[in-house]
């Protein structure tokens, strides 16, 4: 089935002690799920939220899609326990685990979907003997464990290699996305959107959000018409 265009706006840079009232504005601005970025201060050197916060934020956002980001050195530890919190995506770094098969099977068991994300010094040929095992691939085009960085365009070959080889597959971009650059993110090949800052901090959430799926939609568009 051909990936659809789906914008997941990330609370990293949002005011976390209103984290499901931000988590409820940007989905009534528009958002199709919720990115949430899960640090652990040894991975990246920073610090976030775990499960425990998750299963209080389901309670709030009841139907929303939860996109696990784990920035983590033990993604296998927390597998279950953010499961159980409702979580609905469990993304892990290839470079935190030895056994790609394992934890993804773990997951699948836990009822979440698989996300497999890389670093930008990862290439992406790393991804390619997982990518059976995946139901999305992350590439992030940011050094992991900050919102607000600068986007690396020279990351998008990763994404344009994923989307030849790849056709059905869901590719997100992670890191620094706002309306200066979504246009390369999508026709790259890009289907799933990460942006925190650039929504977070916009007067009007709502027309960036459309924006970018305007420009996901005319993407995708346009390579289902080259076809
Ligand atoms: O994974 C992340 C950082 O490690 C965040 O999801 C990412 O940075 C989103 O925030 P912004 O759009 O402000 O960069
Ligand atoms: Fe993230």
């Amino acid at each position: 089935m051909a990936p659809t265009c789906k914008i997941g706006p990330s609370v990293l840079n949002a005011d976390l002690s209103q984290i499901a009232a931000e988590s409820v504005r940007l989905l009534d601005s528009g958002a199709d799920y919720l990115h949430l970025d899960v640090m652990d201060g040894h991975f990246v050197p920073n610090l976030t939220f775990g499960h425990p916060v998750v299963k209080c934020l389901r309670t709030k956002v009841p139907e929303a899609f939860f996109d696990m980001h784990m920035m983590v050195s033990k993604p296998e530890q927390w597998v279950e326990p953010m499961g159980q919190a409702g979580a609905n995506q469990y993304t892990f770094h290839l470079e935190a685990t030895r056994d790609v098969s394992g934890i993804s099977r773990k997951i699948k068991e836990a009822g979440m979907k698989v996300g497999i994300a890389i670093k930008p010094g990862t290439p992406v040929s790393e991804i390619v003997p997982h990518i059976d095992l995946a139901d999305m691939i992350l590439i992030m085009t940011v050094e992991p464990g900050f919102g607000g960085q600068s986007f690396k365009t020279d990351m998008l070959p990763k994404v344009e290699f994923l989307r030849k080889n790849y056709p059905e597959l869901d590719i997100e971009v992670d890191g620094g996305v706002g309306l200066a650059n979504i246009d390369a993110c999508a026709e790259a090949g890009a289907n799933m959107i990460v942006a925190g800052t650039s929504i977070i901090t916009a007067s009007d959430p709502g027309k960036v959000i459309r924006t970018m799926k305007e420009s996901v939609f005319n993407a995708l568009n346009k390579v289902h018409l080259e076809r």
